[in-house]
């Protein structure tokens, strides 16, 4: 019988069968804070341009998941993890791996929008100078610039600049945070519930966004709103309890769920 979370073609190359490849493979994970168990032998993989929504009703798993793939949860005390993630095909856990330098490698969106206090250009700026990706500082205004206007924001700053990034709206502010993680030139995007404290106009803006961004990056989103995983995302994981119930392209995970438990939960009954 055909797994259930095993939906797509993978041919051996990492390339699936529409052609994108395979960004980040989950491999039976397990983690558990102290005894308590987080996540259970999850296995899927996080395709490159593409977004991938997490779902689930509270405490299944998800946070867990999106800050393992960066390594952030191993600063929560208790925190461990078995099983492996390979990002482009190696492990985050091989001991040649330089934990500042892949953290990096994956940009952080929170759900509460989080500027410095700072002037939006520094905003962007900061990163770009700290990690040497701008060096010459005569550079330094047209790539802000270029930061700016792919998070779609730069007609709206470019004549304020100076103000702190705190005096935006709270939408412009989670655009200007998105700016800030693609100033440091991330290969994946982690989102936990980016628009939870957004208006629906602002919502609409940044997943405008999310669906621009994915031409040049992966994206893992979490979300509680249904409606946003189906028009932002490729792929749905559905996690319950830990585990990982289902996992495939989103139009089927909403439309023809294979469980019980996912189709109760995509169609409101429970979460
Ligand atoms: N620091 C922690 N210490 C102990 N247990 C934790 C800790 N963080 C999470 N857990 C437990 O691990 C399980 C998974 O939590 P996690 O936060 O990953 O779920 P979630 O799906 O993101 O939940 P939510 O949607 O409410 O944010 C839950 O049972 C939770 O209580």
């Amino acid at each position: 019988m055909k797994s259930l979370l095993d939906t797509r073609t993978v041919i051996p190359d990492g390339r699936h069968h529409d052609g994108h490849t395979t960004k980040l493979s989950v491999r039976h994970v397990n983690a558990w804070y102290g005894e308590k168990q987080a996540l259970e032998d999850v296995t899927f993989d996080i395709c490159d341009r593409e977004v991938t929504a997490l779902i689930g009703p509270s405490g299944c798993g998800k946070s867990t998941l999106l800050t393992s793939l960066n390594r952030i949860a191993e600063t929560v005390p208790g925190y461990r993890l078995t099983g492996d993630i390979l990002l482009d095909g190696k492990s985050i856990f091989d001991p040649d791996v330089e934990l500042e330098h892949l953290r990096r490698r994956f940009g952080w969106i929170a759900q509460m929008p989080n500027p410095f206090p700072e002037p939006i250009r520094e905003n962007v700026a900061y990163g770009a100078r700290i990690h040497g990706i701008v060096e010459d500082d005569n550079d330094m205004d047209g790539f802000v610039e270029q930061c700016l206007r792919r998070a779609n924001l730069w007609d709206e700053v470019k004549d304020i600049l100076d103000q702190p990034g705190t005096s935006l709206s709270g939408g412009q502010q989670q655009r200007l945070c998105i700016a800030r993680a693609l100033s440091t030139n991330p290969d994946v995007i982690l989102m936990d519930e980016p628009c939870s404290a957004l208006d629906p106009g602002a919502t609409g803006r940044v997943e405008e966004l999310i669906d621009e961004l994915r031409a040049d990056l992966a994206i893992v989103i979490i979300t509680h709103n249904l409606q946003q995983a189906a028009r932002v995302s490729q792929r749905t994981a559905f996690f319950h309890l830990g585990k990982l119930i289902e996992f495939g392209d989103t139009e089927d995970i909403f439309l023809k769920p294979r469980t019980e438990l996912c189709n109760d939960y995509v169609t409101g009954r429970y979460g």
